[in-house]
């Protein structure tokens, strides 16, 4: 048992890969040939506010770019979902190298990079704490990144990142519009899961696009510039900082294409 143990600690998050009754864990694996299409799911509508963006903050797992959730100004509504949701945060996952980095897969095959836009249900919840604790209370977007073309729009997010090279740096970010890092293809997959870093909560309708973005070898190396430590620790680079994938149990992915 003590394999088991060892395997179920991970380096990076020092808690279990897997919580205990868990039925709804992310990542998965998509396979894509596995998802059912749904004719009544509904394109989805984002509506960003550039104005809403607030702070880059490197909390040690990612660097999140946070926005003002205090009002309606910036929400995603549409797709599976049944209420509108409003936009907290958005993150990324990558690897130390382009073999693997995203923490969903597509028919087994890992993306370099993996894009979540955190939005929380502000209709049923009075605030995210309570959202993160409720089935239906986190949508969160995923969006694939693949090696390739420069990105104009991720450019001014990267030209920030040394400002934030340790854990609980914090550099002002105003004025930037998600939708950019976002693909032009209505395309998705959607399925119910969880978070993917602690609390693991069992909140999160995900919607996962089929379409990747691309970005430049300079753009991801300058997210593996970035480091998990705080200053003056001794330097970890953050790299690899996606969760294994977790079981599908009962769950069925449904796609908003044929
Ligand atoms: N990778 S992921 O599944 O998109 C994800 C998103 C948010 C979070 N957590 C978060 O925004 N805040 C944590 C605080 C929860 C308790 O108040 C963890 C993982
Ligand atoms: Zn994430």
């Amino acid at each position: 048992c003590s394999y088991r143990l060892r395997d179920a600690l991970h380096p990076l998050w020092q808690s279990p890969l897997t919580i205990p009754g868990g039925t709804r864990q992310s990542p998965i694996n998509i396979q894509w040939r596995d998802s059912v299409y749904d004719p009544f799911l509904k394109p989805l509508k984002i509506s960003y506010d550039p104005t809403t963006c607030l702070h880059i903050w490197n909390n040690g797992y990612s660097f999140l770019v946070e926005f003002d959730d205090s009002t309606d100004r910036s929400i995603i509504v549409g797709g599976p979902l049944e209420n509108q949701y409003r936009l907290k945060q958005f993150h990324f996952h990558w690897g130390a190298i382009n073999e693997w980095g995203s923490e969903h897969t597509v028919d087994s095959k890992f993306y370099p990079a993996e894009l979540h836009l955190v939005h929380w249900n502000a209709v049923v919840y009075p605030t995210f704490e309570e959202a993160v604790m409720e089935g239906n209370g986190l949508a969160v977007i995923g969006v694939f990144l693949k090696l390739g073309a420069h990105h104009e729009g991720l450019q001014t997010l990267v030209d920030a990142l040394p400002a934030v090279k340790h854990k609980d740096t914090v550099v002002e970010f105003d004025v930037f519009d998600p939708s950019c890092l976002i693909p032009s293809c209505p395309d998705y997959w959607t399925y119910a899961g969880s978070l993917t870093t602690p609390p693991l909560t069992e909140s999160v309708t995900w919607i996962i696009k089929k379409q990747p973005i691309e970005v430049d070898e300079n753009q991801l190396e300058a997210f593996r510039m970035l480091l998990f430590t705080s200053d003056g620790e001794e330097e970890k680079r953050m790299v690899d900082n996606f969760r294994p994938l977790q079981p599908l149990m009962n769950r069925t992915v449904r796609s908003s294409f044929q």
